[in-house]
């Protein structure tokens, strides 16, 4: 393990990631990539260099891409494995994992959040502060589960797919790949088709 982390991102996102590595206290540096060659350091912690250094950090570093977009998150997590990176899991202590939990690398799991037993989680998702993920699920890669989100089980999520804010998922449901489920919603039926979904039941946008 290298003693030293680097978040690629140090909007939003990025800082939520940063909070989380310091509390899991498994890193003696924490430091940010970012595009914007103005910030110098958030949170009190500096940023190094623009994301065409990462060569110059890769071998000391371990490194996280802390990126909202899941498109974008995908992007930069497949060049920085094409370059041989360490890519760590950033769990927050907090967290409830339950057993036969696999949880790929580059997947951040933020404060409160449950996962019950017998659900694969992909590389580089989000899951975000309080959802929680019954069991049997698979998550593919790159898919964002937005805060409070609530998922029954044996629920199927597709790569990169992103369920908003508060949205509920009944058990035995599949969400194909790069759908978008609005805020609030609720998902009753399988969505086999990508796009924006919202509402009560949710229904895909014309
Ligand atoms: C830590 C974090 O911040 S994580 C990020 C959390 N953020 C989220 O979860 C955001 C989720 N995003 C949404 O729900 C968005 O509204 C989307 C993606 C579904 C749609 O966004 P847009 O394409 O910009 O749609 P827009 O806002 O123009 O709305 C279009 C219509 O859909 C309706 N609508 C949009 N979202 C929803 C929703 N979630 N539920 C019900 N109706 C909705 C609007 O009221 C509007 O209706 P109208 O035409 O009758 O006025």
């Amino acid at each position: 393990m290298k003693k030293k982390l680097l978040i690629i991102g140090a909007s939003g996102h990025g800082k939520v990631v940063a909070d989380i590595a310091l509390q899991m206290n498994k890193w003696e540096n924490v430091s940010f990539l970012d595009d914007n060659t103005s910030l110098k350091e958030t949170m009190g912690l500096e940023v190094i260099g623009t994301i065409k250094d990462l060569t110059d950090f890769i071998d000391e570093y371990e490194v996280v891409v802390g990126i909202g977009s899941n498109i974008i998150r995908k992007n930069i997590y497949e060049l920085v494995e094409k370059m041989g990176a360490t890519i760590p899991t950033i769990i927050h202590p907090s967290a409830v994992i339950g057993k036969h939990v696999h949880i790929g690398p580059g997947t951040v799991i933020m404060a409160g959040t449950i996962i019950n037993c017998c659900t694969r989680i992909g590389m580089g998702c989000i899951i975000n502060t309080g959802a929680t993920i019954d069991h049997d699920n698979l998550i593919e890669d790159f898919v964002h589960i937005s805060p409070g989100v609530h998922i029954a089980g044996t629920v199927k999520i597709g790569y990169c797919s992103w369920l908003g804010i508060g949205s509920v998922v009944s058990n035995n449901i599949e969400i194909t790949s790069e759908c978008q489920v609005g805020a609030g919603s609720v998902i009753i039926r399988n969505l086999t088709e990508s796009g924006v979904y919202f509402g009560i039941p949710a229904k895909k946008r014309d």
